[in-house]
């Protein structure tokens, strides 16, 4: 593997942009809407880098072609351990800011940090890395989906778009869906520039209604990309088993 800024980012220095986001604000976004932009998490240079992972084919443990499973069209590989200096950076780093919201949201406590979190994983079965790079041409699209892969799950999760839109792509929307109990179901389309990422929910999130709090199902999937390549960076909390 050619060592490029992906593995040259030091730890500190994911840590430090990480911590320097605008939490509070994230959490208000979160609460209120399901999902929240983070700004621009990468630079382009480490984005070129993760795309120039895709094809080295021993960093990752599985390729999922989409249109085999009816997922879509497209296609995504779970890395392998260890993962990517960056990506396992991003991965700790973003856990720890998360982690109270996520204890909020579920009434339930999670470990502090991202090694206890992965301990908790472990103790279930759930030891494969679940972070993994999506891969989309033309024509291809991202259906609805959950990323759920065992009993436990950290009910927020990232993503980072790693091509610039128009330069590198067209169409290609992250959206989010939200199936409220007894009403239609409500769409966000989430504009992302190269680099940037966004939190949102994994499965379902609290909503505070005039008589208590409800949960409404949250899922995610991506329009169909109209020409170009478009890869993201998916970053997942839990492992899976
Ligand atoms: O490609 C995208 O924008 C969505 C990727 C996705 O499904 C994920 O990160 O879990
Ligand atoms: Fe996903």
């Amino acid at each position: 593997m050619c060592e490029g800024p992906a593995s040259a980012a030091p730890e500190d220095a994911i840590a430090a942009r990480v911590a320097a986001l605008p939490w509070a604000r994230v959490a208000e976004e979160l609460d209120a809407q399901g999902v929240a932009p983070l700004g621009r998490l990468l630079a382009p240079p480490e984005c070129a880098a993760l795309i120039a992972l895709y094809a080295d084919e021993p960093r990752f443990r599985r390729r999922v072609v989409m249109a085999r499973h009816g997922f879509g069209r497209g296609e995504y590989r779970y890395f392998a351990h260890p993962l990517p200096l960056l990506v396992a950076a991003l991965r700790r780093a973003l856990y720890a800011p998360l982690a109270p919201i996520a204890s909020r949201w579920e009434g339930t406590d999670y470990p502090a940090t991202l090694d206890a979190f992965t301990a908790r994983c472990r103790a279930a079965g759930q030891t494969q890395p679940t972070p993994l790079l999506l891969r989309y041409g033309p024509g291809d699209y991202n259906c609805l989906h959950q990323d759920l892969y065992g009993a436990i799950a950290f009910p927020l999760q990232v993503v980072v778009l790693l091509s610039a839109p128009g330069r590198d792509f067209s169409g290609g929307a992250f959206v989010l869906t939200e199936q409220r109990p007894r009403m239609q179901s409500r769409v966000e389309v989430v504009p992302l520039a190269e680099g940037e990422a966004a939190v949102f929910a994994v499965n379902r999130r609290p909503v505070r209604g005039t008589r208590g709090t409800y949960r409404v199902t949250v899922r995610h999937g991506v329009s169909r990309v109209r020409a170009g390549e478009r890869y993201t960076l998916g970053v997942i909390f839990h492992d899976a088993p």
